[in-house]
Order: structure tokens, then sequence, then C-alpha cells
């Protein structure tokens, strides 16, 4: 066999789908075709990402391609089922077919190629059994078949170069044998599976912690919700009700409470996403979003960011040594060449391109109103945030504008906007990656699972160096707002709280950006919205005050707005009871000054939070009064002259080293 049986094999495949974006034809170069790479003069590589392949995968034709490494067909509308006859091909090393349409069972032959190394079946309606023969798959790293229809129990595969793995949202039960145990709790969710990670199958064994999302949401200020339907209690044997009762019921709260964590977020992410109420509806609806457009994912294992509470990786493609590629750029998603770059924004040397991202690490960071956010991990090692935008109505004319001024805005507690890409079916946008996450998951994430609390300096230099952002995005015209001002929107550049730059306001302009209905708050956004705004669109300075208010009081209670007080929103819920007995728990060490200064913000707050819009302070006035807040602190640390305050804690006003 040949290039020339390759070239047959390839537009055998293609001619099956009818019309396609792909233009392969004999009167190129094989080798030069879209989304295909060869070695030793064959085809090693087919690589047709997001370009709308939508049918049935033909049945003898990639067979024939018996050199092929990295077969990658991931975000099509393919049907059927896998063909058996991809099991043929041994120099298989990775299998992508993530997000298709996918169905029955996954031929037993692919299980017995000798090389491969990451199969990707996730989001598909792929069923049967995890068989057995995975353990075969000696030499296979990254194994994901989340979001599929799979049953039964998991297997016991003991596969020791496996890195990654995620089965979670299918139909498996009972336990999680020993040799997948060592993956953390997110590679399991959505399903009635017990055993570590997660809590044991019984219910008097004692309870280990699984391992958490680092910065799986929160806390206190949701557990009035209803826990997600995978929390199952167990019945308990007679004789240890009698003995231990007490002690169970601890355990089982315990228990209850870290699944809540564990479990949580993701059915938010999923639920919200595709806008249903549980993640098997959002499985069966999740094929909307599936159609035809090139997403950032790529290569690698999925690395637990501490900014990633939802680490589902999405991704996978090769680690095999590539082959030598032809000039080409963006082959992998079929738009017309000219326009495919990436426009960069500002000084920097662009050192990457829009090949180089759609090739990347990528792991989901959350699902947004405006779209889904990746975390982005360059070959060459830059760490990227990559916002996937959705239901962008903007004429295109309108939209380059608009986003020209939002990536020439230049502020140290702004995110900076790096470069954006558009097409007609794909906008992305590239941001600084904030390592630290946000300041909601900071403030709830893990809250009471032993994490140092955040003591009111940590609290006040955020909140001064939010408040120094909006300031700025409000002095670039009388018009220029943020519009979704809330705690997930505030992002934390590193450890160092001395930093000006180390808080900084994400999002900013998009709400203006994205026409149509995606201009609707998400992830609690709606609580932090003045009463005025039924459109982000038209959201205003003021009503960016008022958002402020309501983040300014969140610090202070260390409660998320729209879950106080069993569901009495921030605002009234101090106006009610305005007192330091709202403070948050975890500032209750500060002392008594601190207090004081802590019930100046609250008023401050309160002020920003008023219903008429013209009575509420400008920023800049925010600012000042911030700053004033934040002085009278240095001068009480100043006088103490000492690094440690009578709390035990970092004075409030040493708003330097880590805060960690
Ligand atoms: N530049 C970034 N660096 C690190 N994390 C980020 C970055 N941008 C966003 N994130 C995080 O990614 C997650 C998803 O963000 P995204 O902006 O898509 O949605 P959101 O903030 O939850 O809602 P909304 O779209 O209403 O703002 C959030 O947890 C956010 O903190």
């Amino acid at each position: 066999q040949d290039l020339n049986s390759d070239a047959s094999a390839l537009l055998a495949f293609i001619s099956s789908f009818g019309l396609t974006s792909v233009r392969w034809t004999r009167s190129k170069d094989t080798c030069t075709w879209q989304g295909i790479t060869c070695q030793s003069g064959r085809v090693t590589e087919l690589r047709l990402p997001g370009v709308g392949l939508r049918g049935d995968i033909p049945q003898s034709t990639l067979g024939n391609l018996t050199a092929l490494r990295v077969l990658s067909l991931r975000f099509n509308a393919l049907t059927g089922p896998i063909p058996p006859e991809l099991g043929d091909i041994s120099t298989l090393s990775v299998i992508n077919l993530q997000r298709n349409k996918l169905t029955g069972e996954i031929p037993l032959t692919i299980l017995s190629l000798p090389g491969l190394m990451q199969l990707n079946l996730a989001e598909n309606q792929l069923s049967g059994l995890i068989a057995f023969d995975f353990a075969k798959l000696t030499t296979l790293q990254m194994l994901y078949l989340q979001l599929n229809m799979f049953q039964g129990q998991l297997p016991d595969l003991n596969l020791t170069a496996l890195s990654g793995f995620n089965v979670s949202f299918n139909e498996l039960s009972g336990p999680i044998p020993p040799s997948l145990s060592r993956f953390d709790a997110t590679s399991f969710l959505g399903m009635p599976l017990c055993g570590k990670p997660l809590p044991p199958c019984k219910d008097l064994a004692p309870v280990e912690p699984p391992v958490l999302p680092p910065t799986a949401f929160p806390p206190h200020a949701s557990s009035s919700e209803n826990p997600p339907h995978t929390i199952k209690k167990h019945g308990l044997s007679g004789g240890a009700i009698a003995g231990i009762f007490i002690g169970v019921a601890a355990v089982l709260l315990v228990a209850a409470s870290i699944f809540i964590l564990v479990l949580r977020r993701p059915e938010q992410s999923y639920a919200r996403a595709y806008q249903v109420e549980s993640p098997s509806a959002a499985v069966a609806l999740r094929a909307k979003e599936a159609m035809g457009s090139p997403t950032p994912t790529l290569r690698g294992p999925p690395l637990a960011a501490r900014t990633a509470p939802v680490p589902v990786p999405v991704v996978v493609e090769a680690t095999p040594p590539r082959a030598v590629r032809p000039p080409q750029r963006d082959e992998d998603s079929g738009a017309s060449a000219p326009k495919r770059r990436l426009v960069f924004f500002g000084r920097l040397k662009k050192t990457y391109d829009l090949e180089d991202l759609l090739r990347a690490s990528a792991e989901v960071l959350g699902k947004g109103a405006f779209g889904t956010t990746y975390k982005a991990m360059l070959e060459m090692g830059q760490v990227v945030a990559v916002k996937r935008l959705k239901e962008v109505n903007t004429p295109e004319r309108e939209f380059r504008d608009k986003i020209t001024a939002i990536g020439t805005m230049e502020h140290p507690n702004v995110v900076p906007l790096r470069a954006y890409y558009y097409n007609r079916d794909e906008k992305l946008l590239v941001y600084d990656y904030m390592p630290m996450g946000s300041l909601s998951s900071l403030l709830h994430g893990n809250r009471g699972s032993g994490r140092p609390p955040l003591n009111w300096g940590t609290r006040s230099s955020i909140v001064l160096a939010a408040a120094h952002g909006l300031e700025y995005i409000h002095s670039i015209s009388p018009q220029s707002a943020h519009g979704n001002i809330k705690a997930s929107n505030i992002l934390l550049s590193g450890t160092n709280n001395s930093s000006p730059e180390w808080a900084r306001i994400a999002d900013h302009g998009l709400a203006h950006l994205v026409g149509g209905p995606a201009a609707v708050p998400t992830r609690g956004g709606a609580f932090y919205k003045a009463p005025e705004v039924t459109d982000l669109r038209r959201a205003s300075q003021k009503s960016d005050v008022y958002s402020f208010g309501v983040l300014l009081l969140e610090l202070l209670t260390g409660r998320a707005p729209g879950h106080a007080d069993g569901g009495v929103d921030l605002p009234r819920w101090v106006q009610q009871e305005f007192s330091d007995q709202l403070l948050d728990v975890e500032l209750l060490r500060e002392n008594q000054i601190a207090v004081q200064e802590m019930m100046r913000m609250m008023q401050l707050a309160m002020e920003c939070v008023g219903l008429d819009p013209d009575r509420r302070p400008t920023m800049e006035s925010v600012v000042r009064q911030i700053e004033d807040i934040c002085d009278l602190a240095k001068s009480r640390s100043d006088s103490m002259g000492s690094s440690i305050d009578d709390t035990g804690e970092r004075p409030l006003t040493s708003r330097s080293g880590k805060f960690l």
C-alpha cells in the first residue's frame, strides 16, 4: 500500500458525506490536503475537527489507511457505530471522536490495538459495558468516555500508563475498582458509584475524603440547595446503629456535604450550559451544542488547575512525534484561509497563532453567559484563557469595532484581552490566564475543609483592586460600563497580594459585545444585577456600582448573593439587620478596629446598592472611600509596629506576602 491507496481511501471516506467544506482533490498532493499529515510517503494523521461531517462513518474506508497514527474527527455530527475496522490499523495511537452522535458499543477490535495511547469517545451516545478488554491496552495514557450511556460496573483496569481518565455522566453503578481509585472524584461524577475517591460503599466504614476539585464550589451558602440526585443514603445495619448512632449520623452528614461539594459544580455547569435541570437532561440535549465548530481542545493530560471547578477533560490528541506538516494554517476547521488568523492587540510580541491554540492542551474552566472558557496550554509552555463565545448576534463590523475597544483597554486591574478570532461560526477571545482563579472560588471554595481563613487584609486589597479596575472602565466614556460585575469575574493573578495587579476584572465589555438572548446573567449573576436592569446590554455605570456593592457585601458576609439567609438577596438581608453579626465567621478573629473598618465598608456597600441609581456613588468616589478605609487600617498597623497582629494573623494592612 502506498500514498495512492491512502488517497483513494480518504476520497471514499469524504465522498460518503456528500457536500462538505473539505476540498480534497487528486490534482493536489495528498499530503497538502486539509487535515492530512504524511510521513515517509504515507498518511499518518487525519484530523478534521469541527468540519460539519454529518452521517455514519463509512465502512471499508478508514481501515485502508494502514499507516495512520492519529485519527481525530471530534466535534462533528457523525452517527452510527464506530467502524470495527479501526482495530485493523495497528499503527493507531490516537483516536479522538469526542462530541459526535455515535451509537452502539465500542468495538472489541479497538481494544486490541497494540500502541493505542489516547482514546477519547466522550460526548457521544455510546452504550454497552466498559469491557474488561480495556485492560489489554497497556500503552493507554488517556481514556475519556464521559457523557455517554455506558452501563454496568467499572472493570478493574490495571493500566499503569493511564494518566487521564473520565467516565462521568454515564449509567454506571457499583464500586470503583482499586486500580482506578487514584483518579479524583471528578472522573466519576453523576452516577451511583462508591468507593475511593468517592465515599465508601459501606456506610459504616470510615469516610475517606475524596480528592476535591481544588475550587469546588461552596459551602455554607449553598447548603440549602437540593443535593444532586446521585446522593443516596444507604440503610444501616441494626447493631451498628444501636452502638454508634450519633457517630454514623455525623459521618453521613460529612459524606453528604463532601458529595455536594464534589457534585454540585459539574451539575450546575452542564445544566446551566444546556438550560436543563439535570446532568442526564443535559446529556440528552448536549448535541445541540455539538454541531460543526472547532474548539480549542487538544493534547496532553488534563491538569487540575486551581481555577478549574469542572476539570472535565475535553480533549486529547497526539503525543506521538508529529510529521513535518506543510506550511498551511487553520486547516482543521475548514473555513477560508485569509480570515483564519488571530488578531492581536497591544505591544506584546505575538508568540502563537490560531493553529497553536487549536493544538494546545485544553481544560474547561467553566461555562458562563457568553460561552465556555478554557485553560489552554500551548506547546511552547504558555498558558492562556480562551473564551469561546456562543450566540453572537452582533454584525461582524460592529463586533470588530467593539472587540478592538476592549482589546485596547490597559489597566493593571483589568484582565488583558490579548487576541481574538472571528469567523461566521466561531468567535474566540484569548485572555491572560489568571492562575489563582476567581474571587468566588477563593471566598467560597473548600470552606470548612481546613483552608486558612481569608483575612480582612486580603479581602480589602481585593476590593480596592477591583474598584480601581472598575473605575478605569468607567473612565473611558460616560457610557462605558462592565455589565456583569460578580465574584466569578474578579480573578486573581497570583499569591502576592502586594502586587497592584493581583486582582483583576474579567469579562469587561462582553455584555455589550454579545447581542441577543445571551445577554442574560448566569451563576448568580442575576443577584448582582441592579433592579432597574432587565438586559445586561443596558447596564450603566450606576448599575455596575450596584453590582459592586453586592460584591462588597459578599466579601463582608461570606455569603454568596441569592443564597443568603435562605434565599433572601444580600442587599435586603443586610438592610434588615445591619449589624456586625452579619460579618463572615472567618472574620470574627479580627480585632475591634478591623470590625469598625468592615462596618464602614458595609455602610459604603449599602450606598452602592441603593434603589435610586442617581443616588448611588460614582466608582471614583467608591475608590476614594475604600482608600480612606484602607488608610485607616494602614495607620493602625503602623502604630502596632508588628508584623503579626493580636489576632495571630498578618496585620490587616500588610497587603503583601502570601495570603494562604
Ligand atoms: N482569564 C481567566 N483566567 C482564569 N480563569 C478564568 C479566566 N476567565 C474566566 N475564568 C474562569 O472560568 C470560569 C468560567 O468563566 P466565564 O466567564 O465563562 O463564566 P462565568 O464568569 O461563570 O459567567 P459569566 O459568563 O456570566 O461571566 C469562571 O470560573 C472564571 O472564574
